[in-house]
């Protein structure tokens, strides 16, 4: 992890936060990120963690100071900000930093014509903080293998990094990107379940979380397929049989194929502002 070049990021907030601390905790050197923030709260929190921070509220000029000498230019605010706050750092930018970018629905071709270097767009996911990430990378028209290289090697320090092509992108964060908010609303689904079964919510909570938490940990451990899983708790004629029938009936994946629609096609709505 040593072999990364210096990193700023321009808005370090619940993604790009979770990614800087996850880098830390690989063993990147605090002192060797410097992230911009809108306020001074913000920044002062990164500080507390070694980390150089600045907030626009106590300078303006916090987005440019913040790019000189970095290698990787991580761009964290919101998608509708991109292009403003790359503009704003396009003249301060060293010429060989890579930008790498994690907003949805940005493409490289809108990034690239608002600022010179080379350009990765990344999806990644939040679980990004405890470095199980699962990040999607696509090039630029101008970024190369070794950028490429570069941001797989940024990802991979926080989780599992899957290279795919640009127009892929949005279909991959409807899955991955947005998918740690759909494994939790089915937390909070089942914990409400088990309220309406007449439990209290602590118990409701721990059940449906500790059994989220300990099947996952099941799969990855055994390395078994989830059906061969799901069929060892499956009796038959017993009374997971009568449930799933019961989640079958629901067309879930059905369900999951018109979530993943509606997040595609507001990644598209991002895209043109
Ligand atoms: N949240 C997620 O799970 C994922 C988000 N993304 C992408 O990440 C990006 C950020 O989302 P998210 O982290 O949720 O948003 P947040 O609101 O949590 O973070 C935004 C950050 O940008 C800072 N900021 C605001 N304005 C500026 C500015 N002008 N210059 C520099 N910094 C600024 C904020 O500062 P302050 O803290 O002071 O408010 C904050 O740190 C989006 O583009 C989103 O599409 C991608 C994958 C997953
Ligand atoms: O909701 C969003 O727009 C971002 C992108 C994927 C997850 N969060």
């Amino acid at each position: 992890m040593t072999t990364l070049p210096p990193l700023a990021v321009l808005g370090a907030g619940s993604m790009a936060g979770a990614i800087v601390r996850g880098l830390i905790a690989a063993g990147v050197d605090p002192a060797s990120v410097a992230v911009s923030t809108r306020t001074a709260a913000s920044a002062g929190a990164w500080r507390a963690e070694g980390v150089r921070a600045l907030a626009l509220e106590d300078d303006p000029g916090a987005n440019t100071a913040v790019v000189a000498g970095a290698g990787i230019v991580l761009v964290g605010v919101k998608p509708a900000m991109v292009l403003d706050t790359l503009r704003e750092v396009a003249g301060s930018l060293d010429a060989d930093a890579v930008v790498v970018s994690v907003a949805a629905g940005i493409p490289t071709a809108a990034m690239e014509a608002v600022a010179p270097n080379p350009v990765v767009r990344a999806m990644p996911n939040t679980p990004a903080l405890v470095r199980r990430a699962v990040t999607g990378v696509a090039a630029g028209s101008r970024a190369g293998a070794t950028e490429l290289a570069l941001a797989r090697e940024l990802f991979t320090a926080v989780g599992a990094v899957v290279e795919l092509p640009e127009h892929r992108i949005d279909a991959l964060s409807a899955i991955s990107g947005s998918g740690p908010a759909t494994i939790y609303f089915l937390i909070e689904k089942l914990t409400e379940a088990a309220e309406g079964l007449g439990f209290a919510r602590a118990d409701a909570r721990l059940m449906a979380e500790q059994t989220l938490i300990g099947s996952a940990l099941l799969l990855e451990s055994t390395g078994e397929e989830p059906t061969e899983l799901r069929r060892r708790v499956t009796s038959p004629k017993g009374t997971t049989e009568r449930l799933i029938a019961v989640l079958d009936e629901a067309h879930l994946d059905e369900v999951f194929g018109r979530a993943a629609d509606a997040a595609i096609a507001r990644a598209k709505e991002l895209a043109v502002g």
